[in-house]
């Protein structure tokens, strides 16, 4: 990925099901939970850099003794960061206190962190701002243990400020517009009135208040709770909670746009946001982690019980397809070939843009999440070559030498490591202001490899802003003097907003969108532009469920060819010498090579939710008002 995008979160849940010793005896430490999580968290490190966030919970304290502990990071490296700290602390109480080293009754009553559930969070922020307050787990505390909440999420809900208004009108005073706050308090509101209407039966039953106590935490129903918390949420989202008493869980939304994965045994219960880590982790095979089902939530109760439920009805199921693209990491058994596939599927239309001719072309591709679709890219170029071998041999068969058939035996494909990103620039390109300066300069180029009148094929995932082509993969690439640059897209060209998780809200941001408003221009036809804000605006106050998406009538007019082409335009400097073009994966060809995550709104517009047109329509606003606000 050139273009640096700020996107997707990741959680991890570990609920251990036996009791601590149990662990010790057999793994040789009470810490395990902890140390699972410290590597569930590290290996979705790809999902968020923003910040990190670990909370646990004690099961079965006594009251006077803390049961919940949590810790959070918005530094550098948030997740050593934290980890970092959990470890002193134990560190330092084991020190302080020799007696505690053999014993776990006495770590699990004084020392922090461990415990027999856990949840924990990396961040890339889509709302709000990046201050350690909007960094999760957020808690919720009350002095009643079943009413304490610990809410940590991957998502984003198009309607957050509704909810937040609806908070208001409930008579509550918000202290802060965090989209997590707001979920949360929605679940607590909901958790709040269970626990009274559960007080209230045992009551009439005759309890006394420190009976009804644990009997509330037994009978708590956390699906009730959630159906109602969740009844407005448009969004995608994978929101996990704990609560004081021990009780878990994890609901995805009902389109399935955001992933959730588990896996059980009689040891543990364990959720995160991609398979291979849950499969690394716990050295567990690919079909022993299953996926949520979309609307499901996976509930742990207490007294370990374990179960999938269908809080809300499920919509047609619109998993994102970027999530196999680029976020997820690449070693799921799935998204390897899946990317492979794209890269394949790509070769035919880059065959036309060197003219079949393999040998004056250099294949190559953008560190590091490229890697992968440039092998299947790479074994379709081999099939292609071998079958010019075919074709030559016999062609010649009349004719052919022992030297002339070695000289065509020896063609090899042309496949170099050109882009080379550095990594360490990488990390302080945070600021949009700053960021031009130093783009130039985060990849560098391996020079000695392109002749003059060479074609260099160049793959990248994905095309967002193109900025980071532009200004430096584009410019470097012209100095080896090649007589053409390919770029491939392994995604289709991102035309829309994204509202579910992937901080891409704006729409002139957008390369495509640029692209349209061009070519608009050249031929005469912005005033489209103009009627799209009218029909935007005349939306405002219909219900979600009426608006549609206007924006489309913009790329309406152009074939994918001509806004591609455009997009070659706009990508090179006047001083860049070689034909540049650009070449995107089809819709279609997408679908073809993920068939199991078919969201595609930011290449269609085709949002899965209703509050996804008023976001398209918002962002399109904000565009032609001139504001530089998210949509959401
Ligand atoms: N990428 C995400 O899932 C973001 C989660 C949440 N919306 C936040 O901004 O904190």
């Amino acid at each position: 990925m050139s273009d640096a995008i700020k996107h997707e979160c990741g959680i991890a849940h570990i609920r251990l099901l036996k009791p601590l010793d149990y662990y010790k005896e057999k793994y040789g430490t009470a810490f395990y939970g902890v140390n699972k999580m410290y590597l569930l968290m590290e290996k979705q490190h790809n999902r968020g850099q923003d910040g990190a966030g670990f909370a646990s919970i004690k099961l079965n304290t006594i009251p006077g003794e803390r049961y919940i502990s949590r810790v959070r990071s918005n530094q550098a490296q948030p997740i050593q960061d934290i980890f970092e700290q959990i470890n002193q602390r134990i560190n330092d109480e084991i020190k302080a206190n020799p007696e505690y080293a053999d014993n776990t009754d006495l770590q699990k009553r004084y020392i922090p962190y461990l415990g027999e559930v856990f949840l924990g969070h990396v961040r890339y922020g889509t709302f709000g701002k990046n201050s350690i307050e909007s960094v999760h787990p957020f808690l919720r505390q009350n002095n009643w243990m079943h009413r304490n909440l610990i809410v940590a999420g991957n998502f984003n809900m198009t309607n957050v400020n509704k909810l937040f208004n609806n908070l208001v009108e409930l008579g509550q005073h918000p202290k802060e517009r965090a989209d997590t706050v707001t979920v949360m308090e929605k679940i607590g509101h909901f958790l709040d009135s269970e626990v009274r209407k559960l007080y209230k039966k045992l009551k009439n039953e005759g309890y006394s208040k420190v009976e009804a106590s644990p009997i509330i935490a037994e009978k708590l129903n956390v699906a009730k709770i959630l159906k109602k918390s969740s009844k407005n949420w448009d969004g995608g989202y994978a929101m996990a909670g704990l609560i004081g008493h021990g009780d878990s869980f994890v609901l995805r939304d009902p389109a399935g746009i955001r992933p959730a994965y588990y896996y059980k045994d009689d040891e543990v219960v364990v959720v995160a946001s991609e398979r291979p880590v849950i499969q690394t982790v716990f050295n567990v095979d690919f079909n022993d982690v299953h996926e949520l089902p979309p609307g499901n939530a996976i509930i742990t109760k207490k007294n370990g019980e374990v179960s999938i439920t269908e809080i809300i009805e499920p919509l047609e199921r619109k998993a994102c397809s970027f999530e196999r693209i680029y976020f997820s990491r690449g070693s799921d058994a799935e998204i390897y070939q899946e990317r492979k596939m794209l890269g394949r599927l790509l070769m035919p239309d880059v065959l036309k843009s060197i003219e079949h001719d393999t040998l004056k072309t250099v294949f190559s591709f953008i560190p590091n999440t490229a890697e992968t679709s440039f092998y299947g890219m790479v074994e379709a170029a081999q099939d292609e070559l071998n079958k010019q071998k075919n074709e030559a041999i016999l062609d010649e068969k009349e004719t052919l030498t022992d030297a002339r058939l070695q000289e065509i035996l020896s063609h090899r494909l042309r496949t170099e490591k050109i882009a080379i990103k550095d990594v360490k620039l990488r990390t302080f390109i945070t600021e949009d202001s700053s960021r031009d300066d130093l783009v130039a300069h985060v990849y560098d180029v391996t020079y000695g490899v392109v002749k003059p009148d060479d074609n260099l094929v160049i793959i990248d995932d994905s095309i967002v802003r193109g900025t980071t082509l532009k200004k430096s993969i584009i410019k470097m690439m012209d100095r080896l003097k090649p007589k053409k640059i390919v770029v491939v897209s392994s995604a289709p060209q991102i035309r829309y907003p994204d509202c579910y998780g992937i901080d891409m809200a704006r729409l002139e941001d957008l390369v495509a969108f640029r692209a349209a408003l061009d070519l608009l221009r050249d031929c005469g036809k912005y005033d489209i532009i103009e009627k799209v804000y009218k029909k935007c605006r005349d939306q405002v106050d219909l219900r979600d469920s009426e608006v549609q998406n206007f924006v489309k009538e913009i790329y309406e007019p152009f074939t994918n060819e001509q806004i591609s082409d455009k997009i070659s335009e706009l990508l090179c400097d006047k001083d860049v010498k070689a034909e540049v073009k650009v070449i995107y994966q089809t819709v279609d060809n997408l679908h073809k090579a993920c068939p199991k995550n078919l969201g595609d709104w930011y290449f269609t517009g085709d949002y899965p939710t209703a509050g996804g047109n008023r976001v398209v329509n918002r962002a399109f606003m904000n565009f032609y008002e001139g504001k530089t606000d998210r949509a959401y």
